[in-house]
């Protein structure tokens, strides 16, 4: 073993010049197959791919000939993170290839999936699907399309993701990992992470729980008793969203005072013509407006902020990209003008702050602190941006009252978006990591898939599901082999996050109210942070930021306290669900 310190410093330079060379190169070639979906595009990716998993294996190789013991912790570091080099430590060559292939297929098959309505009415999910889910209130409509998308994607997909699942755990399994799921944990450093994330979720049901109780009798006054199981569960294609993920769209039907004006700010946003680019430079602003750092002239002329025009397919589920070179941060997101793409912009452009402001970094340390931090930037400054105060002073509200119907109905919109989502980001990961373990066996993967969206989510599939389904591959994540849990954990720590900044710009009042619009104190803290990457360990960071080392749900109850006392009240004792889902043969159902 080399024991010389100084050759381990020589190495290291080297490795961060050339890894950010075939980063970049890795970079280019995915956008440019991304953002026009075509044989030739794909197969120049998955060549760039190949070539980046042989320098991975390389640079792996050549670290391990160094003595960690003489270093000191931040060089160490970076030696192991150079060495943990997950599915590209797969030796055999044709496999890797086999494996580069059928990711990309899979993403290509969703990302170019449509359903079919009617024999010659076929549309793509954005935005034709999505705007069905945001407007339609007809019952069979929304049946035609949610069934329609996920007869166009998951039976492409199951055979493909099974033999995804047994390349990747074999590629993981040569660095000593169990399976692809323990290496997925293994980024979030803690081994009781597993343990934390379902107390997480148990301290969070009775939040949801109450909220579910609400939209089904919210949606039994639209479509009719009738329509829903006596098991207590919401059929899954009501609730305003291909994947009944977050609710937001039918906030005018769910608010509690129904007399008060509209919290829906797209309307508004489509009177005043807003466009993508001041979708955009709206929440420039706002990381502006903390002294953070604003998108720089490559961002605005390389991004692809619209899903192009001239018929080509490109892979429209939005996403942040880092060229590895200092200057070159681009966002694609097919925008449409609604809030939820407003929102959404917010999202993507946390991720290019976070970019921005770890670029000087070592490369292996150009990584959130773990990857529900990523998540959780965008959503932070969303937060702020949500407010009816702030909605009022970039004029998409007119009138803002301050009185309790008011303050009630914003909690139950940002319960929608906050609340709706953690059973779904819970799920999710749940179902994979037990797919990779090898507990769920490809002719389970339905079934199984069921048995959690009924249990934690409380929906039931609408029509009747068969094992030569599958539909986890109608969620973009699961073909496009994205992890999921760091929503969840997302969705936890921005209101920690979101608390601490509160404090620190002197605010005082209710969480729910706070705004940090122009406060550089807020921004410098956030700015310390994300300045760090992953080259301390996120305990430590979350340590530094919210006074606490842990994940804690407590900022995200007391934010929502107000509305769980009226839910509660409102409910009694009629909520909850049977944890199996509902028998759905038409001769049982009676
Ligand atoms: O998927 C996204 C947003 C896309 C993204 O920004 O998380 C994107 C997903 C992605 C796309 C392609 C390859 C890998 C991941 N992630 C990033 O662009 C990203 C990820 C890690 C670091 C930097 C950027 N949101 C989730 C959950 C969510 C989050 C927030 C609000 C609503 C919903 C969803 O829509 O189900
Ligand atoms: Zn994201």
């Amino acid at each position: 073993l080399i024991n010389n310190v100084s050759a381990a410093e020589a190495f290291l330079a080297t490795y961060n010049a050339e890894a950010s060379q075939v980063s970049n190169r890795y970079a280019e070639a995915s956008w440019t197959y991304n953002t026009n979906i075509t044989e030739y595009n794909q197969e120049i990716m998955l060549k760039e791919r190949l070539a980046a998993d042989k320098f991975s294996q390389e640079a792996a190789w050549n670290a391990s000939g160094y003595n960690l013991t003489v270093m000191d912790a931040t060089m160490r570091r970076q030696f192991v993170k150079i060495m943990d080099i997950g599915t590209a430590a797969q030796t055999n060559e044709t496999k890797l290839i086999h494996l580069g292939q059928i990711e990309s297929e899979m993403e290509t098959i969703y990302s170019t999936a449509k359903a079919c309505l009617a024999p010659e009415k076929c549309l793509p999910l954005d935005p034709d699907l999505t705007r069905i889910f945001t407007t339609s209130r007809d019952y069979d409509q929304l049946i035609a399309a949610w069934k329609g998308w996920r007869d166009a994607t998951g039976p492409k997909l199951k055979n493909l993701y099974t033999e995804f699942v047994t390349l990747s755990n074999e590629a993981v399994r040569n660095l000593g990992h169990a399976d692809l799921g323990a290496y997925w944990r293994s980024r979030y450093d803690t081994p009781e992470f597993e343990a934390d994330v379902q107390a997480l979720f148990d301290q969070l049901r009775p939040l949801y729980e109450h909220l579910h109780a609400h939209a089904r009798r919210r949606l039994k006054t639209i479509y009719g008793k009738d329509k829903f199981p006596s098991s207590g569960h919401i059929p899954a294609h009501l609730l305003g969203n291909m994947w009944a993920q977050q609710w937001s769209s039918l906030v005018d039907e769910f608010v509690p005072y129904k007399g008060k004006p509209s919290l829906d700010v797209t309307p508004e946003m489509v009177h005043q013509n807003y466009t993508a680019e001041k979708i955009f430079h709206t929440a420039d602003n706002f990381f502006q407006s903390l002294g953070m750092i604003p998108m720089p002239e490559p961002f605005w002329n390389k991004s692809m902020l619209k899903k192009p025009t001239d018929g080509r397919d490109v892979v429209c589920h939005a996403s942040a990209w880092d060229f590895s070179n200092g200057i070159d941060f681009r966002i694609k997101q097919c925008t449409d003008i609604t809030q939820q793409h407003l929102e959404t912009a917010h999202h993507e452009m946390g991720h290019i702050e976070y970019y921005l402001q770890y670029k000087d970094q070592p490369l292996v340390f150009q990584k959130g602190a773990n990857p529900g931090f990523h998540e959780a930037v965008g959503d932070v400054i969303a937060l702020s941006v949500q407010t009816p105060e702030h909605m009022k002073s970039i004029g998409l509200l007119h009138s803002v009252s301050n009185d309790t119907e008011t303050d009630i109905n914003f909690l139950m919109s940002m319960a929608l978006q906050k609340i709706a989502f953690l059973p779904f980001g819970f799920l999710i990961d749940q179902w994979r990591w037990r797919v990779f373990s090898g507990d769920t066996k490809p002719e389970q993967y339905n079934e199984h898939w069921w048995n959690l969206r009924c249990r934690y989510q409380g929906v039931s599939a609408p029509v009747e599901r068969s094992a030569s389904d599958f539909d986890p591959g109608a969620k973009f994540h699961i073909p496009a082999n994205t992890p999921y849990i760091r929503y969840f954990v997302s969705f936890v720590i921005q209101f920690q996050f979101h608390k601490a900044l509160c404090d620190k710009s002197g605010y005082i009042g209710p969480l729910h109210r706070c705004d940090i619009y122009n406060s550089t104190e807020a921004g410098t803290a956030l700015s310390e942070m994300l300045k760090l990457g992953s080259s301390k360990p996120w305990t430590d960071e979350m340590q530094n930021l919210t006074g606490q080392a842990k994940m804690d749900a407590q900022p995200l109850m007391d934010y929502f306290k107000p509305l769980l006392e009226y839910l509660r009240k409102e409910n009694g004792n009629d909520y909850g669900w049977d944890p199996i889902c509902p028998d759905l043969t038409p001769t049982s159902s009676g």
